[in-house]
């Protein structure tokens, strides 16, 4: 029987659960289509951990998930083909394949060591390979036909700046064949995901010498281990970094490469090509060979924002089965959901959680889109799309960390668990503020961006449509009621503002320091900042467009949920941008007061729907792997059954009692 106090949840809350899930997977059908994949490995006791895979040393943890993870691609295999007969190159893109990556996310707490393939080392070939190459890799790779692969670029030395790796390919012109070296410690790949014992060949980024002369960065197919007995080749020395903070599954290696030969064929040559002669040609656009990047960015954002969903499940289900402190004198003890300051922790990360996905999915289609236009040879949207992919993917991961953080912490000591599953998803959350370009420095990009769109507004340009704001810098109108779209316009006001003193910083700069690169360093605090408020700004808009829509199309129950999580969203997003708000715009205290009391009130009008919609998101208990958020809310029983099975509490005394403590407690020792 499901815990009294989340029975009553259920049964006062004023929209339907299916309803909100049903809109939450993008209609009907995608719901059903979600379901049956879920269902299909709910079913499956091979999917079920025998024991919380924390207790696992390192090496047993690899060995149950490399184990776990084949069953999983086998079995995804078999299900993708029965779905859909589209090459296996449109199935990358197709929504198929973002199922079964969520699914990956939720199946793995620890995540897996083929993830790698799917989500860098197939884009890539896509990306980077001629269609040549395409035929001669893509197919066999997308069936793991002898080829699993990984994407090695980052170095001991260097990860951030690019153009500083040190792995080098040389042509030989004679042979045909490129020689790749790794020239000093510093030079050694470090981080690859897959590659310590599970990948057998590298997309290895690499600076290209033709008869000695430097061509820059660009990606080499390397075969790091035979196919058939798995076994480094010559020249590869290759192993796995240790253990982490989290994402202990992946099986990050690192590898040093001495006179590995290569074909001339096996660098890959969409983005520029090196002729049998030698003779380098460059391709229209030198920067695509950062795309994989880019792709990987907005599918990053996607990721985060169900690591943090899930954590806003397991603490709003909790915080209705939890009881502790009196509000009022002589009343028995609420559900700590009840205190206005659990609220204020749980519920804008459960609207952050909703609508960082969706601005994922905008992110997505801009993404399908400008990839489009490339093949065609137009780079127009490039940059717009480079600069939101960088500051989303920093601002999304950022935040999502944090919010995990906060849910943890509303959980109080048993937050504390790992079987609370709140370390595990931090762990994996935390990660994507750092791989995939660290946040300061993609923050950076994203700032670059806007400073130049910035001069283009005043010189009267047309702008892309994510920073057309930067032309109207008009201050919003203040209402008697507080507006959306007042609050979204006041977002935008504060970064305009922002991006206007860094750049005005920047000039100031200038006259002192003569370099670039010095002045941007000088104004890094600032830039950083204007990025940041353009993410909320972006953020906001969205969220606020999407509340449109979802009056028009929604029942109106629904569609009122959703507008209060809208406002707490962008609520949240203004308080959090209070002080830069204030340099843009003369809030008086009186509409500070305004802001604050509207979220307050929110809060407590959308209590009674929280459990609803968070059951709404759909995860399976399985997939939220945590005694703090199943659905029946039996928090304690699960909580005493995780803990008997520690192994320390196989026998009634361990043996340390006669090796040490007696010792002790007698004066022995
Ligand atoms: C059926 C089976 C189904 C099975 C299903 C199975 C499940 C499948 C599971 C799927 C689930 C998936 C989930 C996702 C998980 C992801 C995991 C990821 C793991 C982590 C991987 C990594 O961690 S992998 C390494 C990433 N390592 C970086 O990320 C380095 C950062 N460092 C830089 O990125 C550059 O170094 C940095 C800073 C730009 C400076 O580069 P730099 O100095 O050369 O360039 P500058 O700053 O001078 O910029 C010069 C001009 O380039 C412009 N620009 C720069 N970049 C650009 C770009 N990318 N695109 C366009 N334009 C770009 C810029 O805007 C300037 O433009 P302009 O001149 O016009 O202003
Ligand atoms: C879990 C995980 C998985 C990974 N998987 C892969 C993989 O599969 N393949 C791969 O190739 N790599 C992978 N990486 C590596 C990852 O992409 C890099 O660690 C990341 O790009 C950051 O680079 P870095 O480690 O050199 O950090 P650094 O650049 O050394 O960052 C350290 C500090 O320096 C600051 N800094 C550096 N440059 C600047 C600047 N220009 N301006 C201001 N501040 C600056 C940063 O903000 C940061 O505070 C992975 C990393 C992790 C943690």
């Amino acid at each position: 029987m499901t815990n009294i106090d989340l029975q009553r949840e259920r049964q006062a809350a004023l929209i339907s659960s299916e309803d909100f899930a049903e809109w939450w997977a993008g209609g009907r059908d995608a719901l059903q289509e979600r379901r049956a994949l879920d269902k299909l490995f709910n079913e499956d006791d091979d999917f079920t951990d025998p024991q919380h895979t924390s207790l696992m040393s390192h090496k047993e943890l690899y060995e149950y998930t490399l184990a776990k993870a084949c069953k999983f691609i086998s079995k995804l295999r078999d299900w993708h083909a029965a779905e859909t007969q589209q090459s296996a190159i449109a199935s990358l893109y197709d929504f198929r394949m973002l199922l079964a990556g969520q699914l990956g996310t939720a199946l793995f707490q620890q995540s897996f060591p083929l993830r790698l393939h799917f989500s860098m080392f197939l884009p890539t070939l896509l990306g980077q390979g001629t269609e040549e190459q395409q035929r001669e890799w893509f197919e066999r790779a997308w069936r793991m036909d002898g080829i699993i692969g990984t994407y090695a670029q980052t170095e001991l030395g260097h990860g951030t700046f690019l153009r500083g790796l040190e792995t080098r390919a040389d042509y030989d012109m004679k042979s045909e064949e490129f020689i790749l070296n790794t020239p000093s410690l510093s030079a050694y790949k470090w981080w690859p995901g897959g590659l310590g014992q599970t990948a057998n060949v590298a997309i290895v980024m690499a600076q290209l010498y033709i008869k000695g002369k430097h061509y820059g960065l660009h990606p080499f197919l390397v075969r790091i281990r035979n196919a058939q007995t798995h076994l480094p080749e010559p020249g590869v020395d290759v192993g796995e970094i240790g253990p982490k903070l989290g994402l202990n599954g992946v099986n990050n290696g690192f590898l040093g490469l001495k006179d590995v030969r290569i074909p001339r064929k096996q660098m890959l040559m969409k983005n520029a090509e090196v002729r049998p002669n030698g003779r380098f040609v460059k391709g229209p656009e030198p920067l695509l060979t950062y795309g994989t990047m880019v792709f990987a960015r907005v599918m990053i954002v996607r990721d985060v924002s169900f690591g943090l969903l899930q954590a806003a499940t397991i603490a709003t289900r909790y915080s209705a089965v939890r009881r502790q402190s009196p509000i009022a004198v002589d009343q028995p003890e609420p559900q700590i959901l009840d205190h206005t300051t659990q609220q204020a922790k749980l519920f804008p990360q459960i609207a952050k959680g909703i609508f960082f996905r969706i601005a994922a999915d905008v992110v997505w289609l801009m993404y399908q889109s400008v990839a489009k236009e490339l093949g065609a040879g137009q780079r127009r949207n490039l940059p717009e799309l480079h600069a939101l992919s960088c500051c989303l993917k920093a601002y999304c991961s950022a935040e999502a960390e944090e919010a995990v953080e906060i849910l943890r912490k509303s959980c109080g000591g048993h937050g504390y668990l790992r079987s609370s599953n709140f370390p595990q998803i931090y762990g994996a959350v935390t990660a994507a503020c750092t791989y995939e370009g660290e946040n300061t420095v993609l923050l950076l990009q994203t700032a670059r961006f806007l400073v130049k769109q910035y001069v283009d507004g005043l010189k009267r340009k047309v702008l892309p449509s994510s920073v057309t704001y930067l032309r109207n810098a008009t201050p919003p109108k203040w209402g008697k009621s507080v507006e959306l779209k007042t609050l979204v316009r006041l977002l935008e006001y504060a970064a305009t503002e922002s991006i206007r003193s860094a750049f005005e910083y920047q000039k100031k700069q200038r006259k002192i320091f003569k370099s670039e690169p010095m002045v941007t360093n000088k104004a890094g605090i600032r830039l950083i900042q204007s990025a940041t408020l353009h993410a909320r700004a972006f953020l906001a808009r969205n969220a606020s467009e999407e509340a449109e829509k979802l009056r028009r199309q929604l029942k109106p129950a629904l569609a009122e949920v959703l507008v209060q999580l809208t406002e707490i969203f962008i609520l949240d997003l203004c308080l959090a941008s209070l002080g830069n708000i204030l340099l843009s715009f003369p809030l008086n205290s009186r509409q500070v007061e305004q802001l604050k009391t509207r979220f307050e009130r929110l809060l407590e009008e959308f209590r009674v729907n929280a459990v609803t919609v968070v059951d709404g998101f759909d995860f399976s208990d399985r997939v939220l792997g945590s005694t703090l958020g199943c659905y029946d809310g039996h928090v304690y029983e699960r909580l005493l059954a995780e803990a008997c099975q520690s192994p320390l509490n196989e026998e009634p005394v361990n043996q340390t009692f006669q090796t040490h403590l007696k010792p002790l407690m007698q004066g022995k020792l």
